[in-house]
Parts: structure tokens; C-alpha cells; sequence
């Protein structure tokens, strides 16, 4: 199955406990959004389901296994995480080639992946003279290399410009109306809003909700981010230390 699982994943780094006793599951055909306020421990726990970070107690499975023990990992899962770790003097399609070469992917997929992204026309620019957009476009192609089944992004719409956050929201429901698994965090609700299907939200490393966006609205009239505040206002966990 190409679910995302935390079970009881915690982590700690010297005295701040970034991550404390995270568990859900991520379904295939849906946007689901991680949320949370800065620092409520977002990354952590993606760079734990990649395998980036070794969790303290509890497990980051992508279907069964941990990210460490995929054997293809590329093919079973794509991230985006922080679009500007990138080689400035290498050239956009050099750089896809070399990661598609080194994960024995097939060289006929960049140029796949830079249509998909929009990025053909630069395709021979190099990384460093790109704007935040273009190396969020560029990521993403990485991201799509090896076709997974499972996404992931790390607030991908953070400094984007409207266009471009429109693109990717297109995007991401693309990806789960296909029937991918998407997991995309934002700290902002609103960013949210018209994308994600489904919410995990956490607070101080904790979870505070993990409900579907129709069950948190309730058929009521009000707004994602009105809503998301009456569900964070009793959590002592939401609010800042
Ligand atoms: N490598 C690290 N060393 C020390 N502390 C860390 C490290 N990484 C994260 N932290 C701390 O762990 C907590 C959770 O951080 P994390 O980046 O996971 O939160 P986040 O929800 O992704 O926040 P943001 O929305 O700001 O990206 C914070 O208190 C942060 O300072």
C-alpha cells in the first residue's frame, strides 16, 4: 500500500522535543495537509518519513517499511523540501540527469518531467541564475523523476508568487486525483483552503486533529481558517511556547 504511517514517532533535539508521540496515516487519492504554527515540528517529522533524521522512539513507515529499507526509493516516493538545495552552476537539465542517472532511472523521463514543470524552455539555464519559482518548478520535476506513488512537500508555496500558487495547487490535486499519496504542509491554513481534502494538524509536536476537511466544517458556513481556529484555540499544545 503506498501510505505514509507515523506511529508513535518522537524526536527530540538536546532539550526541545520536536516530535512527541506523532501518530496517522497518509492516504493514497487525497491532498492531505499537515498544519501547524511554525515550529510545531512539520519538518521533523517529513525528514523522519525520508529517512533524513532517525526518530528517537516510534517509526515512519512508507507502506510497511521504513524509507531507509526502499529499495527503489525514487520510484516509491518523491519530495520536495527545500527548493533552494540546489547546485547553482549546474544547469537544470544536467542536474535531473545526473540524479535520474545515479537512481537508475530512465534518461527519456527529464524531459518528461520538464514539460510536466514548465521548465523546458530553461531546461539548459543554470540552477543559480532561477528564481525561487523556477527552482520550485525545478524541485518538483526532481520530485517526479521516478513517477512515485507518494509526495511529499515542505510548505511549497512558501514565497510564491499568486500564478505559482495557483500551479501548484493545480498541481497537488492532479497528483491525488490520479490516486497519489500527497502530503503537503503549510503553517498557514489558508494556503490550504481549496487544495487538501484531509488535515493532520499538530501543535508542540503533538496532534491536535487528523479529520477530513468536510467533517471539520461541518456543513457549516464559515472558512477553513475560522474553523481550524475554534479547533486550535482549547489546544494548549497549538500555542506558542
Ligand atoms: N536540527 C535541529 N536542531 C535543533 N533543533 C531543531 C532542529 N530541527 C528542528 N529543531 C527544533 O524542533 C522544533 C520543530 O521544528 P520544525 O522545523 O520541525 O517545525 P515546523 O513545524 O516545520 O516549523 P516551520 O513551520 O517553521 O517550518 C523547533 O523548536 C525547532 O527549533
Amino acid at each position: 500500500m503506498d501510505t505514509i504511517e507515523c506511529r508513535g514517532l518522537r524526536k527530540r533535539y538536546g532539550s526541545t522535543t520536536a516530535v512527541d508521540g506523532l501518530t496517522f496515516t497518509v492516504a493514497p487519492g487525497r491532498v492531505t495537509g499537515f498544519v501547524g504554527p511554525n515550529g510545531a515540528g512539520k519538518s521533523t517529522t517529513m525528514r523522519m518519513i525520508l529517512g533524513l533524521d532517525a526518530p528517537d522512539d516510534g517509526a515512519a513507515l512508507i507502506g510497511d517499511r521504513p524509507y531507509r529499507s526502499l529499495r527503489d526509493p525514487l520510484r516509491r516516493v518523491g519530495a520536495l523540501l527545500d527548493a533552494g538545495a540546489l547546485h547553482p552552476g549546474r544547469r537544470a537539465r544536467d542536474h535531473l540527469r545526473w540524479l535520474a542517472q545515479s537512481n537508475g532511472l530512465p534518461r527519456h523521463r527529464v524531459d518528461e518531467v520538464l514539460d510536466l514543470v514548465g521548465l523546458a524552455g530553461v531546461a539548459k539555464r543554470r540552477a543559480g541564475g532561477f528564481s525561487l519559482g523556477m527552482r520550485q518548478r525545478l524541485g518538483i520535476a526532481a520530485a517526479l523523476l521516478g513517477d512515485p506513488p507518494v509526495l511529499l512537500f515542505d510548505e511549497p508555496v512558501n514565497g510564491l508568487d499568486p500564478e505559482g500558487v495557483r500551479w501548484i495547487r493545480g498541481l497537488l490535486r492532479g497528483f491525488a486525483a490520479e490516486g497519489r499519496t500527497v502530503l503537503v504542509s503549510s503553517h498557514l491554513m489558508a494556503e490550504l483552503a481549496d487544495t487538501a481534502d484531509h488535515l493532520v494538524v499538530i501543535g508542540r509536536g503533538r496532534l491536535i486533529a487528523d479529520t477530513s476537511v468536510r467533517d471539520l466544517l461541518g456543513g457549516r458556513r464559515v472558512s477553513l481558517e475560522e474553523a481550524y481556529f475554534e479547533l486550535t484555540a482549547a489546544a494548549t499544545e497549538y500555542h506558542a511556547r
